[in-house]
């Protein structure tokens, strides 16, 4: 196995500042000699294709008029429950159960407080998950991360990048002080100007921060200004010596926020493919994979930069299972994917035979490494959230507004027509349980969901439990699950697989008649922006589709173009989509399925 020694044998410490004199010093710091495996000259910038979208988020993008109001949950029915979650919130079920809540129309305002509040108070500002994880004892300057203990003496620097990088980095900051000597981060556009216009205090690095902010990466694709702060994250990590701690921010989104193609590669030709490998239909392993390949810093580039620097990454998951090489393309986690992993991804897409000769030849060289993978063994890497913490604190929010709540799964994956057809069925079977009698039909329909439920691979499924809670509460349910479904795009309409998923959902539910109750389905991104667009995502009725034909609109024809923003911003002069402005979180996508007998 290739050592430490062995891989930086030739690197330079007459070449390294101490920790004093970087303090001391405005200026770029001297880099590392390279190695063979960073190869970081020559980086060839090209514009990245804008999609038109404004770059600095207005005030009518991130907070629409027809932003939904908050109106009465509806009242559990009394007899039936037994969970004890009336109980648990004795002072909100009495508001609840005032006024006329329980009858009256059902709008999106039912899932905006669940997501919203899990958002904001549980998964969302990443300062309190940060803090939990890192513990400074201020006297004797001993930082703790899990059982490993670091001694800070001017010797702390940070780099951070993806969607959730800035909050990160502010509750580090505030942590850490004086500690932190310097940081680069590199975060989505328009986050700042987000944060600071929704009072988000707690998500702002101070006024003169040590730590300087990247803005780039619009519409979550690798630009110019990613780029650039890809290189100013390396300069640092090459600086830094054995008496170095260098905290590394993870989040999803992390990818396009630190693109360093390996030359000749460029960042185009990577944009283009990885454009290309998601428009298929390739899920994130598959497409994090090859970024890993074509990347100097993804796929464990980062920690070998900073080696003989001790590494810390705290990371916020985006990924179904936290997987630590995939999330952000683990640039601190040692690679090992091999170029016919790569191969048989290109192949499976089709996109072998047309691979720039740039792209060839880094592959090519990608497998002629004879050290093989290095090792990432002064890397300490931890998981900070995930989807799971996020949808439990969902589920908390929902039995306080007085439904039976209960979390599905948090590893939903696949492709939306089968998930959005997993959730029709689910509302079906749920719905005869929750109204009966239970008709021949719905015991049919149950073992489709059973079938649907193995075929998707859902690991972590808790159907059974979840179809028990329903028979028990008898009431008002609300069915929660996160993860990330996979869309091929086939038109060039716009939308996000949460708005694509509502509304093939609303389609399953218009199907057949629901007998008596009252259903709708909410699906929103945790980051507060689906896709390419400015909503987290979109709330759907089982009328959608007969409403939506009386305003002249075939859903059909929507999908069919992967419209469904175009849909969802003309129907009901957008009242069904969910804005909730950039959260300043990531951790994948939450489904809402709430239930109530009429
Ligand atoms: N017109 C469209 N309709 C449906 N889905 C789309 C459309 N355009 C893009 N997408 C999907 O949006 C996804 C990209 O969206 P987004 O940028 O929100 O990704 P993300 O996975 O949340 O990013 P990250 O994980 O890096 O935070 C891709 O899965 C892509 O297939
Ligand atoms: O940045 C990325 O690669 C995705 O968000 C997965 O973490």
């Amino acid at each position: 196995m290739q050592t430490h020694e062995g891989l930086y044998s030739d690197s330079s410490p007459g070449s390294r500042l101490s920790p004093a004199q970087r303090h001391r010093s405005e200026s770029p710091r001297p880099a590392k000699q390279e190695t063979k495996a960073m190869k970081p000259k020559g980086y060839s910038i090209q514009a990245c294709q804008r999609s038109g979208r404004s770059q600095t988020p207005s005030r009518d993008s991130f907070y629409p008029p027809h932003r939904v109001r908050l109106p009465p949950a509806p009242q559990p029915r009394p007899s039936h429950h037994t969970s004890g979650f009336r109980s648990a919130h004795p002072g909100v079920l009495p508001a609840l159960g005032t006024g006329n809540c329980g009858r009256e129309p059902w709008s999106g305002s039912h899932g905006c407080p669940v997501v919203l509040r899990a958002v904001g108070h549980g998964c969302g500002p990443a300062g309190p998950m940060l803090q939990r994880a890192l513990c400074l004892d201020p006297s004797s300057g001993l930082l703790k991360v899990r059982d490993r203990s670091f001694q800070l003496r001017q010797n702390l620097y940070l780099v951070g990048f993806g969607k959730a990088v800035l909050g990160m980095a502010a509750a580090a900051e505030e942590l850490l002080g004086q500690h932190l000597v310097q940081g680069v981060i590199s975060v989505p556009k328009g986050i700042r100007a987000a944060m600071e216009h929704a009072g988000k205090q707690e998500m702002l690095l101070k006024p003169h921060s040590r730590v300087q902010v990247f803005e780039g990466a619009e519409d979550n694709l690798p630009d110019r200004d990613a780029l650039r702060a890809a290189v100013a994250i390396r300069q640092l990590a090459e600086g830094l010596t054995a008496d170095d701690l260098l905290l590394v921010l993870i989040s999803g989104g992390g990818s396009a926020l630190l693109p360093a193609p390996i030359p000749p590669v460029t960042l185009e030709e990577k944009q283009t493919l990885t454009k290309l490998l998601a428009a298929r239909g390739a899920n994130i392993q598959e497409l994090n994979t090859i970024r890993k390949a074509l990347s100097q810093l993804k796929g464990g580039g980062l920690a070998q930069a900073a080696y003989p620097a001790q590494v810390v990454s705290l990371i916020l998951s985006d990924v179904v299972g936290d997987p630590v090489e995939v999330i952000a393309s683990g640039p601190t986690v040692a690679s090992v994917h091999s170029v016919q992993d790569c191969l048989h991804i290109l192949n499976h897409y089709g996109l072998r035979a047309a691979l720039p000769r740039s792209v060839k030849t880094v592959l090519a060289q990608s497998d002629s490494d004879p050290h093989g993978p290095h090792s990432c063994g002064h890397v300490l890497n931890v998981i900070i959230g995930s989807n799971a913490l996020a949808l439990a604190e969902a589920q908390r929010q929902a039995e306080a507004l007085g439904y039976r709540a209960v979390v599905l799964s948090a590893a939903i994956q696949g492709d939306v027509k089968s998930v959005a057809r997993f959730y029709g069925l689910l509302t079906r079977v749920a719905g005869a349980h929750l109204t009966p009698p239970v008709t021949r039909a719905s015991v049919e329909e149950e073992a489709q969901l059973w079938e649907l439920a193995a075929e998707l691979h859902l690991p972590d499924l808790q159907l059974k439990e979840a179809l028990e809670a329903v028979v028990e509460a008898g009431g008002p349910v609300c069915l929660l699950a996160g993860g990330e479904p996979t869309v091929q795009l086939q038109g060039s309409g716009k939308g996000g697989r949460n708005q694509e998923l509502a509304l093939r959902v609303g389609a399953e539910l218009g199907q057949r008649p629901l007998g008596p109750l009252e259903v709708l389905f909410l699906s929103g991104g945790t980051d507060g922006q689906d896709g390419p667009t400015e909503a987290a995502g979109a709330w759907v009725v089982p009328e959608l589709a007969s409403q939506a034909a009386a305003e002249g609109l075939d859903v059909a024809a929507f999908l069919s173009r992967n419209d469904s923003h175009t849909f969802f911003r003309c129907f009901r002069g957008g009242a069904h989509l969910l804005h909730t402005g950039l959260t300043g979180t990531n951790v994948m996508d939450a489904h809402l399925l709430f239930l109530r007998p009429r």
